[in-house]
């Protein structure tokens, strides 16, 4: 990244907010070609994203904020036209926050995703949706991407990136990738690479959508999308997102209005459809694959070569009861040249606690900005 300005095309905005973060601020960037890690060349990227406040004439009061697998732009904010879902980390941005108008707060949606940026059911070069031909992308690629996002704004550097979960990959590749450019990262409830457990639950949700009929080798955009395999792959997901101690005492062994089911298959059940109205299978697919890839070692002599010479100052945080990205892999990550002591939030949601416990997550903001 050069602090010069690059050339971009900047879509029309969408909606009424322009940059004030009201609902509807949602902005385009088209950053041209984007040459891959893989050394597949992915064409015409378009970059969705959202921002709060001003940027300083310095162009380094900027703050980058990363959302996890199915997070978009909308950090914080009622639901509207552009949103079909509120903010997701309420509390964070805005007068009296710890990102307050003091930063120029930008959220981007995913390489990879389907709230905007380019992602497997965006058109291809032919027009037609990508679908089995969207390539193989990574963290890296992703952070990429941003970058130029980062370019065309005038950003010479960040006073912090910030993210929970795969959002923590992204800030941790930030910090390697562009030390310059970073002057702090704030990785919660995440890993320096994705661990075998964490791989082997992947591997099944890739499996539960590859299996629905409905997938199609993932040319399903004419068709009936594969509801049934992504909703068995987000209820994968989500019971390893909450803890078994909440699962206990939410639901225990009682049944869904005395029927035959339980009530936590049929908690289960609601979050994998309630995703399947949201979410591309696709899209779940190639970040779920690209966290798989994620590894800030990989082709730098490992982890902890990468750990001890990190330079910009990092804090790292975990939940307690997280059982998918574990304290000890948050503590790794403290472990960091120049890190800051482990912060350990307390939640009995398990991993999704980096979402619920959102005043928890504003101290840790508050703390590593202070
Ligand atoms: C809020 C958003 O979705 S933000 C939009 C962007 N999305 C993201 O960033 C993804 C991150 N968000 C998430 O993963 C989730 O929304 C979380 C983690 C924040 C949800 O956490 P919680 O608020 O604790 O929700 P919880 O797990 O208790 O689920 C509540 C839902 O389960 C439903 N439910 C609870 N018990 C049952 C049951 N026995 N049977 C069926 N449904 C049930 C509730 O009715 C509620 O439904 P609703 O979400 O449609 O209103
Ligand atoms: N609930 C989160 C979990 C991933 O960290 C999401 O859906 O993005």
């Amino acid at each position: 990244m050069t602090l010069t300005s690059r050339p971009g095309t900047t879509a029309e905005p969408v909606g009424s907010g322009g940059g004030t973060g009201l609902p509807g601020a949602r902005r385009y960037l088209d950053i041209g070609d984007l040459s891959l890690e893989s050394g597949v060349t992915l064409s015409g990227v378009r970059i969705c994203y959202e921002s709060w406040g001003q940027l300083n004439e310095r162009g380094d009061n900027a703050v980058l904020v990363e959302h996890a697998l199915t997070g978009d732009s909308h950090v914080v904010g009622p639901p509207g036209p552009d949103h079909p879902t509120p903010g997701w980390w309420e509390g964070l941005i805005g007068l009296g926050s710890p990102l307050d108008e003091r930063y120029f707060v930008v959220a981007a949606n995913v390489l990879g995703g389907c709230r905007g940026t380019t992602g497997p059911s965006s058109p291809a070069p032919d027009g037609q949706p990508y679908g089995s031909r969207f390539p193989a992308i990574t963290v890296r690629d992703q952070v990429k991407a941003e970058a130029a996002l980062a370019e065309h704004l005038g950003i010479s550097s960040f006073a912090a990136v910030l993210g929970g979960s795969m959002g923590g990959m992204r800030a941790l590749e930030w910090g390697v990738t562009y030390p310059a450019q970073v002057r702090r990262v704030i990785a919660v409830a995440t890993t320096a690479a994705a661990s075998g457990d964490q791989i082997a639950w992947a591997a099944s949700q890739l499996a539960a959508i590859r299996m629905d009929p409905d997938f199609a080798g993932g040319d399903y955009y004419a068709g009936r999308p594969p509801l049934r395999g992504l909703s068995v792959a987000r209820q994968i997901a989500h019971t390893t997102y909450r803890s078994g101690y909440e699962l206990n005492t939410r639901f225990g062994r009682a049944r869904q209005d005395d029927g035959p089911q339980f009530a936590v298959e049929s908690y289960l059940d609601h979050h994998g459809t309630k995703l399947g109205r949201r979410f591309d299978a696709n899209s779940y697919m190639v970040l779920t694959e690209a966290m798989n890839a994620h590894d800030i070692g990989r082709g730098r002599g490992g982890v902890e070569a990468v750990l001890q010479r990190f330079s910009p100052r990092l804090t790292a945080a975990v939940v307690d009861s997280d059982r998918l990205y574990t304290p000890a892999e948050g503590a790794r990550l403290a472990t960091a040249r120049g890190a800051a002591p482990l912060v350990t939030m307390h939640s009995d949601h398990g991993h999704d606690g980096f979402l619920i416990e959102a005043a928890q997550v504003a101290a840790v903001v508050r703390g590593a900005l202070a």
